[in-house]
């Protein structure tokens, strides 16, 4: 394993805290702390908030056709870039910084009128135009750094950040990030630079444009921590760190001060949208902190996730919701008494590359839960050959976490006490010593989460939750983003 290089520190800012310029102001503000302490960042930002949307928004336009309607959204992300850029920079910097942004944009419309002559739009080109949020956010923030006196330089995330070309959510291959960061970003720390990154861009090994996914960023954020051996990931976001459930559902929600790797796995797998599950990975491979924290409370502590989280008096520390999920009921009598059928069941969604989240099975059926609808017609098709399939669509389900469940004596009678009023459609426990989950109607989850909140964050243990938080009112209430 390399040696750690502690005096790094990977910064990703996501798309709230660049949202504009006062956000980027902000942002600055924060990596300087890190640099008045000896510490040598390496900043990672999503695009501005809300960006990413109106990119496929515009590519989907195209991908109909409608090019008026793309351009026009492209002509809305060109005035708000350049506008921000005006605000933020001096006359020096805005003058270089200018045609850089309107380039991109012009490739931008070419890529545009391109989609919409073919009126077809594959992942490949869908990769390829939202790009353009983190190209453009990673110019401006490097060159707001480098007028701040952060030796701000931007380094194209995709020379570094190699996947392969599963275009939408590529997976990363981490031995050549390693080999790219080390011969592209290391020379730039070690002259004393900042480098300033897109996350969520990458490319493939033929330099084609991929992406790791919605909210990839904090991924990408962990490859370079991991890559590079920093000392520490630090994710700022919108909230004072990971809560107790997402805020926007209760204001109750305590910040969580530590949490390990795996609980915090659990969370972002099961549904919290403040990590994307990805990002524990590599530093788990490298033992190496990560830490959330608030860019609009930048005193605040933040939690910090690491190997193994001191010990809660707490059954869970924190209740995540996952939506927009689909229950398959999958029943057949040649279930009965036979062996194999499980595995012909998996061998479809294995076939099909669907992924499947929850599972529970009796004599003649099974039911299983899928987030997504892509290859889902594929999978029905062929189970209905070998069973009756029905599909059951707009579930929800609802994830505890807490680090052993197992040992706390009638924990399921108080959970689903808790939830009495809420139909229950599938339970899932035991098979993680840190999970429970069940799901229910997408519409039933703020009650649920709800409910659930005040039974177990009642009398939160204080070594575990910031207890004294709960009266104190948060600096600036959440927006929507995307
Ligand atoms: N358990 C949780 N703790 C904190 N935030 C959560 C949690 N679950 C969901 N969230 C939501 O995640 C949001 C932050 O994630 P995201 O919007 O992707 O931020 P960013 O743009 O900084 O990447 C918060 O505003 C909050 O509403
Ligand atoms: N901009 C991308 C990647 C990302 O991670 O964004 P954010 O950090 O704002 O969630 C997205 O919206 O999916």
């Amino acid at each position: 394993m390399s040696t750690p290089r502690n005096h790094i520190v990977v910064m990703k800012f996501g798309g709230t805290s660049v949202e504009d310029a006062k956000a980027i102001d902000r942002t600055a503000a924060i990596v300087r702390t890190r640099t008045e302490k000896g510490l040598s960042p390496v900043v990672v930002v999503s695009a501005m908030a809300k960006v990413t949307d109106q990119l496929l928004a515009a590519a989907a336009a195209a991908g109909k056709g409608d090019k008026m309607g793309a351009l026009a959204i492209s002509a809305r992300l060109r005035n708000r870039h350049i506008d921000t850029a005006a605000e933020l920079l001096d006359n020096e910097h805005f003058t270089a910084l200018q045609p850089v942004i309107g380039n991109e944009f012009d490739s931008l419309d070419d890529l545009l009128r391109g989609i919409a002559a073919v009126g077809e739009l594959t992942p490949r080109t869908t990769d390829n135009v939202v790009s353009y949020g983190e190209r453009l956010s990673s110019r401006m923030v490097a060159a707001a750094f480098d007028q701040r006196g952060l030796n701000g330089i931007h380094h194209d995330a995709r020379e570094s950040i190699i996947t392969d070309s599963a275009f939408g959510k590529a997976k990363p291959l981490t031995d050549k990030i390693e080999e790219k960061l080390v011969a592209n970003v290391l020379p730039l720390i070690d002259a004393g630079k900042t480098p300033v990154m897109g996350g969520f861009i990458a490319s493939n090994e033929q330099g084609i444009t991929t992406t790791l996914g919605r909210g990839g960023s904090d991924y990408t954020g962990a490859l370079i921590g991991g890559g590079l051996h920093a000392g520490a990931i630090e994710i700022w976001t919108d909230v004072n760190g990971i809560m107790t459930t997402d805020p926007r559902i209760t204001s109750d929600a305590l910040r969580v001060k530590t949490i390990s790797f795996e609980e915090a796995a659990e969370l972002a797998y099961f549904g919290a949208k403040v990590l994307h599950p990805a990002t524990i990975l590599p530093a788990v491979q490298k033992n190496i902190p990560v830490w959330v924290l608030n860019s609009r409370n930048a005193a605040n502590e933040g939690t910090k996730i690491i190997a193994a989280a001191p010990p809660c008096k707490s059954p869970f520390k924190c209740i995540a919701a996952k939506r927009k999920l689909t229950i398959i009921d999958i029943v057949s009598s040649g279930m009965l008494m036979s062996h194999g059928y499980m595995k012909a069941v998996f061998d479809i969604f294995d076939r099909h590359k669907v992924v499947v989240d929850m599972v529970s099975t009796s004599e003649v059926s099974i039911s299983l839960t899928v987030d997504s609808t892509i290859g889902l017609d594929a999978v029905i098709e062929d189970l209905s050959a070998i069973a009756d399939v029905k599909l059951d669509p707009n579930k929800a389900l609802i994830c505890l976490v807490g680090e052993d469940i197992r040992g706390h004596a009638g924990i399921s009678g108080q959970v689903f006490t808790a939830v009495s009023h809420v139909n229950v459609r599938m339970i899932s426990q035991g098979a993680s010593e840190i999970n429970m989950s069940f799901m229910i109607e997408e519409s039933d989850v703020e009650e649920a989460v709800r409910s659930l909140h005040k039974k177990f964050f009642a009398n939160p243990d204080p070594d575990v939750f910031d207890v004294e938080a709960r009266t104190a009112v948060q600096t600036e209430p959440a927006t929507a983003k995307a």
